[in-house]
C-alpha cells in the first residue's frame, strides 16, 4: 500500500522524508533503520545531522544496516558505501561503531559474508527501510529479473547501472566494479515500514512502472505494492509520469 508524496524540489523531499524517518526514531527505545546510498537520501541524512547537532536528538541506540556494498573494493576506498556511509551521516551523529552494518564487500569469502548479514539481521526488525530507485527500477542493487524470494546475495551489475555510477569513479581513473553484495528482495521486504525517495524526470518512468506498472521482476521496485506500509516521496520530476 503507497503512500504518496509528491513536493515542489528535492529540498522539500528531504524535509519531508526527514519527518517521516524522526518519527521512528523518537518512537522507539532502540530503533532499526535501514539505509540507503545514492544521491537522493542525502538531502535526508543532512537533515538528520542537523536535527542531532541543533535538538539533540541521540542515535546512541539506533542500530543500522545498509543495503548494499560494491565488491572488490578495499573498505576505505573512497567510493566505498561503507565510506559514503560515514561521510554523509555517521561521521555527524553519536550512533556507535558496533551498530552500525554495511555489507563487507573486500572478504576472501563472499558467499559466507552473505549468509553472516542474513544472520545478524534475523535478530532485528528493521523498523523503517529507507530506499532510493535505479533508473531500470532497482532497489538496493537487485537488478531486472532478480527473483522476489532473494536474501542477501551478490550481483552482476547491469551495464545501465555501472553507467550511472560512473560520474563517482571517472574521476578517480579508475572502472566501476562489476558485481556487488546487496540484500535481497526478500530481505528488503521484511521490514515494517518502507520509505522510497526519488527526485528527477530520468526516474518518472521507473517511479511509474513501480506504483502503476504490474507486480514484475522486470521492475524490482513493484515489489512494494505487496508490502503494507510504503511511503514514496517524489519531487515534480519523479512524479511527471503518474
Ligand atoms: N545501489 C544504489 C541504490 O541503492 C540507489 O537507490 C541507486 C540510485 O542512486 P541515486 O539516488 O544516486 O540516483 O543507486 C545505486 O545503484
Amino acid at each position: 500500500m503507497f503512500k504518496i508524496i509528491v513536493t515542489e524540489n528535492y529540498d522539500e523531499l528531504s524535509e519531508k522524508a526527514f519527518e517521516v524517518m524522526k518519527e521512528v526514531i523518537t518512537s522507539k527505545s532502540n530503533p532499526v533503520l535501514g539505509l540507503a546510498t545514492g544521491s537522493s537520501p542525502i538531502g535526508l541524512y543532512q537533515n538528520m545531522i542537523k536535527d542531532h547537532k541543533e535538538n539533540g536528538t541521540s542515535y546512541k541506540n539506533v542500530v543500522t544496516f545498509n543495503l548494499d556494498e560494491y565488491i572488490g573494493l578495499k573498505r576505505d576506498h573512497s567510493q566505498t558505501y561503507w565510506t559514503f556511509m560515514h561521510e554523509n551521516l555517521f561521521n555527524g551523529l553519536d550512533i556507535p561503531d558496533a551498530n552500525v552494518h554495511v555489507p563487507v564487500g573486500d572478504s576472501d569469502n563472499i558467499q559466507a559474508e552473505c549468509e553472516k548479514y542474513e544472520e545478524a539481521m534475523k535478530n532485528f526488525e528493521v523498523d523503517i527501510q529507507l530506499l532510493g530507485i535505479g533508473a531500470n527500477g532497482h532497489i538496493g542493487f537487485n537488478e531486472p529479473g532478480t527473483s522476489f524470494d532473494t536474501l542477501t546475495h551478490t550481483v552482476v551489475l547491469k551495464e545501465k547501472t555501472r553507467q550511472d555510477n560512473a560520474r563517482f569513479f571517472d574521476p578517480l581513473g579508475e572502472e566501476v566494479p562489476t558485481e556487488a553484495i546487496t540484500m535481497g528482495i526478500a530481505t528488503i521486504m521484511k521490514a515494517k515500514k518502507i520509505l522510497l525517495v526519488a527526485n528527477g524526470k530520468n526516474k518518472a518512468d521507473a517511479v511509474y512502472a513501480m506504483i502503476k506498472g504490474p507486480v514484475t521482476e522486470e521492475c524490482p521496485a513493484s515489489v512494494l505494492q505487496n508490502h503494507p506500509d510504503v511511503t514514496v516521496i517524489v519531487d515534480r520530476g519523479a512524479a511527471s509520469k503518474l
